[in-house]
């Protein structure tokens, strides 16, 4: 690919040395900070400004990249390039002429001409020697690194004074060199000489301690959960970073290197944020539109996209035992600019909510937030109308024992919903129809029913909760009754009404539960697309910011998380791709002299999972259409063909592990084929259509579409009247769309941190933090990052920046 290499303009870890800050976040820059980013260049520590580079021949030859025209993969059927062709529309007020001009101090990969004493540094400690009065790190009985100076050394020992003034004596090849002072707190990591572990780790938590919670790696935004408020936002700090007056890693400048590069480039740019659960994704992704919204605000569509966030925090957020408000689905949030750069509208799309914490949770988590904000928050009237109790007098409630957050006023929230959903055109009477499904989905959970025969059969209980039931759904207590405890059935192409058991009648009961709470939730976000659409002046301009939820590994692991976790490793490839795999295939590609950086890729983890038809979703899929296999067979099956995969370990009974990029997770697969089967009876779909209000007849109506739609679909199980595609493949066929959109993009990577897991702010747990960014691979991005130029581009996007830059 023809093109130039141009120093400057995209990372703006490039572009740092460039003086002092004219305006000092009033918390992120303490007065004794010592860090001159000027300066580092020259007092950076005994490294000289060699190349990373390793010799070649101790590389290993490529890894599999996943091939074009493979169906396989989502990157098969399209082409990759960013490069857009559009108007040259650009609107009016970026100034990336600054940014264009600057040079980066760095050197050229081609400069390299042997392995830099940098790289033998990585990680390695024995050919360091230290010396009296050196900075150090030693590794402590805990396992955690302290920063300590050596008071003498002899022999192969050396003795040290670590802090709290203790004195320790230890091998001296164990210990790793440390940064000299004047580097502590570095806000980019680019620019510490000795990039190991324990500096990386010291770094982070210099700058944590200081409320600097942001720091770059390369071209990542590194956020580290504060667990607090801190003063690092608002329109002051908004204001400083539109004027670039600001510098200092934060969301605000990604959201504004977006913003700047979706107008000079035309490119359609997106924002990836990733991170274990509680790391701070969704308050990250939160961050960037409300910079987004101020810069490209006037309209008032910005306030509306704003007001989104409580509305599906309610719906689709719960307390789960890591973070209080944890987001139960996915979502990307595509904001759409006019030609003159105004925001002009968003598009959300949600990925797979966890429905099944409607009707179970665990001890000590909550279901999700719109439950308990109605019964504290309903006003009186539509209390009496909706019959709302106490949170804990409903069964789906009860069985967690938690019903409060501490800190968190639920009845406050339930304003703050409804008041966003009036800013998004939510009628009143639409609210009315939401709050009577999310009242009619409690009380289901409280329908009980009496046993008929002494085969176990059963009816409905006809008391208070099948009477409010029927009445907020508008239908008959009868028709109640026949969808809950009967089913027909086609058998030898006869009509039979078959009568349930306890089991049967309550599992009926659950599923409708959760059907119509999964409805209202997808109905909710049509609505507010449809109140977000983007208006006549689009230029197809977009930024994209993408919150999923977070890698997850409990005790016990079922099908949510392994869903979740095959989202986390197509998260991860792409990051891979666009961080390792493409840069480097560029730089041999341009015949620069480049030794391969080595990564952690998890292509075989995903194949693992994605692989026909001997992948763990074309398995389950297949054991999903046997009526007669069990989680066992399931279970069996998977041990069966896939023992001898290194990804892969068959367990006792129904369990397996699998080895991801960011750790072993063992799966328990009881009940993986009935939530991949994800049947709701078609019984239960026409009781919904035969209901007299609106809003379950537009979810029946829905449902009868997609079964229509599937029609044409090869994979149906052969239940009678099944009628949808499994949950695994419908969420592969979602990740597969959501990557292919991303790769038309400019993506722009944000890692969050958990520092601790007890939501507390001043901890900062250095194994777990380790862990998170080791399985990232944040290191690695800092080591290509150095090694190589700042920044790529086309003639044809120079000449375009170059044009902007200068109009
Ligand atoms: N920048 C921040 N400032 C202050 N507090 C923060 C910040 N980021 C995160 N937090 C705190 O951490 C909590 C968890 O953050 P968040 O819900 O964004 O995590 P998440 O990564 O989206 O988790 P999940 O994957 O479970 O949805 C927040 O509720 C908030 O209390």
């Amino acid at each position: 690919m023809a093109s130039v290499e141009v120093r400057s303009v995209r990372k703006s870890a490039a572009l740092r040395p460039r003086g002092p800050t004219k305006v000092q976040p009033a918390r992120s820059m303490s007065l004794d900070y010592k860090y001159s980013a000027a300066r580092a260049g020259v007092e950076a520590g005994p490294a000289p400004n060699g190349v990373g580079r390793r010799a070649a021949a101790d590389e290993e030859e490529g890894e599999a990249v996943p091939p074009e025209g493979d169906a396989d993969s989502p990157y098969s059927s399209k082409a990759t390039t960013t490069e857009e062709e559009g108007s040259a529309g650009g609107g009016g007020e970026a100034n990336s002429a600054s940014s264009a001009a600057a040079t980066p101090r760095r050197p050229s990969p081609a400069a390299a001409a042997g392995p830099s004493p940098r790289d033998t540094r990585w990680g390695d400690t024995s050919s360091y020697g230290a010396k009296k009065k050196n900075r150090v790190f030693c590794q402590l009985p805990n396992g955690d690194w302290a920063l300590c100076t050596v008071i003498t050394t002899s022999g192969d020992e050396s003795v040290l004074k670590v802090p709290e003034g203790k004195v320790l004596r230890l091998k001296t090849e164990s210990l790793q060199p440390a940064n000299p002072e004047i580097l502590d707190g570095v806000d980019d990591l680019m620019q510490l000489s000795y990039l190991s572990e324990p500096s990386v780790l010291y770094n982070l938590q210099y700058r944590y301690s200081q409320d600097m919670i942001y720091t770059k790696a390369g071209p990542v935004l590194v956020a580290v959960n504060p667990f607090k408020k801190v003063a690092l936002y608002g329109n002051e700090y908004i204001k400083a970073y539109r004027n670039k007056t600001m510098d200092s890693p934060h969301v605000y400048a990604i959201a504004d290197s977006a913003l700047r590069e979706m107008k000079s480039d035309e490119v359609n740019q997106s924002i990836i944020i990733s991170g274990e659960s509680g790391a701070g994704k969704t308050e990250t992704a939160k961050i960037a539109m409300q910079y987004l919204a101020s810069l490209g605000g006037g309209s008032g569509i910005e306030y509306e996209i704003l007001q989104t966030n409580p509305i599906l925090e309610a719906f689709g957020n719960a307390k789960t035992l890591r973070n209080d408000n944890s987001s139960r689905f996915g979502k990307l949030i595509e904001i759409h600019f006019s030609t003159t750069g105004r925001i002009c509208g968003a598009m959300i799309q949600t990925f797979l909510l966890e429905k099944s914490r409607v009707v179970q949770c665990a001890v000590g988590e909550r279901s999700y937030h719109i439950f308990y904000q109605l019964c504290a928050g309903a006003p009186t009237t539509l209390r009496e109308k909706l019959n709302l109790k106490k949170v804990d007098e409903y069964k789906y409630l009860k069985q967690s024992c938690c019903y409060s957050i501490a800190g968190v006023d639920d009845a406050e929230m339930f304003r703050a919903v409804t008041e966003a959903m009036n800013i998004v055109h939510i009628s009143k009477e639409d609210q009315d129809n939401v709050f009577a499904m999310v009242s009619a989905v409690l009380w289901l959970g409280d329908v009980s029913f009496t046993i008929i025969d002494n085969e176990n059969h059963v009816e409905i209980t006809v008391e208070e909760a099948a009477e409010t039931v029927s009445r907020l759904l508008g239908c008959s207590i009868e028709d109640l009754n026949l969808v809950l405890s009967k089913r027909h059935m086609k058998v030898n192409n006869e009509n039979i009404v078959q009568k349930l058991t306890l089991t049967q009648a309550t599992d009926t009961r659950d599923a409708l539960a959760k059907a119509l709470y999964a409805s209202l939730f997808e109905w909710l976000v049509e609505q507010i697309n449809k109140s977000l659409s983007v208006g006549k002046r689009r230029t197809g301009r977009s930024i994209s910011i993408l919150d999923i939820y977070g890698f997850e590994s409990f005790d016990k692991n079922s099908f949510e998380q392994f869903c979740i976790n095959y989202a986390n490793e197509r998260l991860q490839q792409h990051f891979n791709r666009h961080l390792f795999k493409l840069e480097q295939e560029e730089y041999v590609e341009d015949g620069i002299d480049w030794a391969k950086v080595e990564f952690e890729d998890n292509q075989d983890c995903l194949n693992l999972f994605e692989k026909k038809p001997l992948g763990l979703l074309s398995l389950l899929d297949e054991e999903s259409t046997f009526p007669n296999a069990t989680d066992l067979t399931f279970a069996n099956k998977l041990k069966q063909h896939l023992d001898t995969n290194s990804c892969f370990r068959g367990e006792r009974g129904k369990a397996f592990t699998v080895r991801h990029y960011a750790g072993e997770v063992a799966y328990d697969t009881s009940g993986f084929l009935e939530k991949n089967r994800d049947l709701l009876h078609m019984d239960s779909i026409q009781f919904l259509a035969k209901c007299k209000l609106s809003i379950p007849q537009t979810f029946a109506s829905k449902m009868l579409a997609q079964s229509d739609n599937l029609e044409s679909i090869p994979y149906r199980p052969s239940v009678a009247d099944s009628q949808k595609l499994s949950v695994a493949m419908k969420f592969k066929g979602q990740l597969f769309q959501l990557m292919q959109r991303l790769e038309s993009t400019t993506p722009h990577f944000i890692r969050c941190i958990k520092p601790n897991n007890l939501q507390l702010p001043a901890i900062y747990g250095q194994e777990l933090v380790l862990q998170q960014l080791k399985c990232c691979g944040v290191l690695e991005v800092v080591r290509i990052s150095r090694s190589g130029y700042p920044t790529r581009m086309t003639h044809q996007k120079f000449a375009r920046r170059v044009w902007f830059s200068s109009s």
